[in-house]
């Protein structure tokens, strides 16, 4: 069974690798939206695939590194692409959630990606 939990965070980047001219090139920021998916057994006691609370106060302190902060301050995150978060957040949660199976990361409301491992 795949269950989920959301993250909200608000966090200011710039994408430096834009052409000169490119909106994105400019400091600016988002109210991300991280879902994560974690996939699992029902277990028949508790009636569940792993606790919610248990998620947040795994992820949280991943999150809180991120919120209101500069992305592109933080190792990795030189290049703070929706597509690379992705790829950094999946590779600080894997670790802790092996059962971690994708993270969805909305930059916008119209803009997002989805990423599940290599
Ligand atoms: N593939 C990607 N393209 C863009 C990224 C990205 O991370 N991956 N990022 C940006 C900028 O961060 C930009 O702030 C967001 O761009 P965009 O979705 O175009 O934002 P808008 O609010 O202007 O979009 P609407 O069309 O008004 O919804 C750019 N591209
Ligand atoms: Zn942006």
């Amino acid at each position: 069974m795949l269950i989920y939990k959301k993250f909200i965070f608000d966090s200011a980047h710039f994408l430096p690798n834009v052409p000169e001219g490119h909106k994105c090139k400019n400091m600016h920021g988002h109210t991300y939206q991280l879902t994560v998916f974690i996939d699992g057994p029902l277990l028949p006691n508790e009636g569940w695939v792993i606790d919610y609370g248990d998620l947040k106060r795994l992820i949280k302190p991943i999150i809180d590194r991120l919120d209101h902060n500069c992305l592109n301050d933080i190792p990795g995150l030189e290049n703070p692409t929706s597509e690379i978060l992705a790829v950094w957040l999946w590779n600080q949660v894997k670790p802790l959630i092996p059962a971690l199976k994708r993270v969805e990361l909305n930059e916008t409301a119209s803009s997002g990606v989805i990423y599940e491992g290599e």
